[in-house]
């Protein structure tokens, strides 16, 4: 079924959540991202017949943060297939926040799940190419097809703000070298990873993605496959069990969408065949996850029936 969302409806739905912005709070350990004004609230949703109906400033970039963690994921399981990644990377949600480091002292020392930072971290090692801006390139080139837009770059001054003041990631790269999941030298492992948090798109390109994801991995204007299903599956179903951090039952039980956010206020979410959303709202609530941004879909999903449960 096609749905015809309606655009003065969902600005009313940005007006309303933006009022829960005051109890939020931009996240700012990454220096850079604590510009971001708390009160900006933007959506785009993408459907199947390539319609977009948005609210609120869709110009705006956001830079994907941990949304990157669910594109670098579809790569290298694209590249390495599902056996050599899930060797190095449980596939488990967690209660513990997304930076933890607790979980890597037990045994096994192999990260829980690919959407926290040690996962992510893991994830990002086994980009394939032979140097650090091969492997961005190729990620990059990765974004752009499933964005449809061959425009997508990285900021700079997000990705050198983080780089300068990632020290818990370091810790957590070192634990992962003295136990042999990754390998890599951890300085060019960071300048990947915070390059690749860096990309920034409007929330109509996380919405394509979104609707990419919800196709199962095909083009929707060509339906070439830009992911094989089995991958698209396996995204889908992270972002269930893992994609909103350790409030990710909550939201499957308030909102019921396959959904990644990022400490920059973005999700992404994905509609199992009717559309992609994308989201900007930089409120933060105390897990890391937009919180006008839930509220947003929270509200979506009630009034169209988005639940996938
Ligand atoms: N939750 C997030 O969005 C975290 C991503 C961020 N770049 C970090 O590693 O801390």
């Amino acid at each position: 079924m096609m749905l015809v969302y309606n655009q003065e409806e969902l600005v009313r739905f940005v007006e309303e959540a933006k009022q829960y912005a005051r109890y939020g709070k931009v996240a700012d350990y990454i220096p850079a991202l604590g510009k971001a004004d708390p009160n900006e609230l933007s959506i785009a949703i993408y459907t199947p017949d390539g319609r977009v109906v948005d609210a609120g400033d869709v110009t705006v970039k956001v830079t994907l943060q941990s949304i990157s963690k669910i594109i670098a994921l579809a790569l290298v399981l694209i590249d390495r297939g599902e056996d050599e990644v899930f060797h190095k990377v449980g596939m488990e949600p967690t209660d513990y926040p997304f930076h933890s480091i607790a979980k890597l002292e037990e045994k096994p020392a192999k990260p829980l799940n690919p959407m926290i930072n040690a996962g992510a971290l893991v994830v990002t090692s086994m980009i394939q190419g032979s140097s650090v801006s091969e492997r961005l390139e190729r990620l990059l080139a990765f974004v752009r097809r499933l964005a449809g837009n061959e425009c997508i770059s990285y900021s700079d001054e997000v990705a050198r703000s983080e780089f300068e003041t990632a020290f818990l990631n370091r810790s957590l790269c070192y634990f992962l070298k003295q136990h042999r999941i990754i390998d890599e030298d951890v300085e060019e492992l960071m300048e990947l990873y915070t390059k690749q948090c860096a990309i920034e798109m409007t929330c109509i390109d996380l919405a394509r993605i979104g609707l990419v994801l919800a196709l199962d991995g095909r083009d929707p204007h060509s339906s070439e496959p830009l992911m094989p299903l089995d991958v698209a599956r396996i995204c889908k179903t992270f972002m269930v069990t893992c994609g909103m951090y350790n409030s990710s039952g909550e939201f499957a039980i308030k909102v019921g969408i396959p959904a990644k956010s990022g400490v920059s206020g973005g999700i992404l979410a994905a509609v199992p065949g009717r559309c992609g959303i994308g989201v900007f709202g930089p409120a933060l609530d105390d897990k890391g996850n937009s919180l006008t941004g839930v509220k947003l879909l929270e509200r979506l999903s009630k009034t169209y029936s988005l639940s996938i449960f």
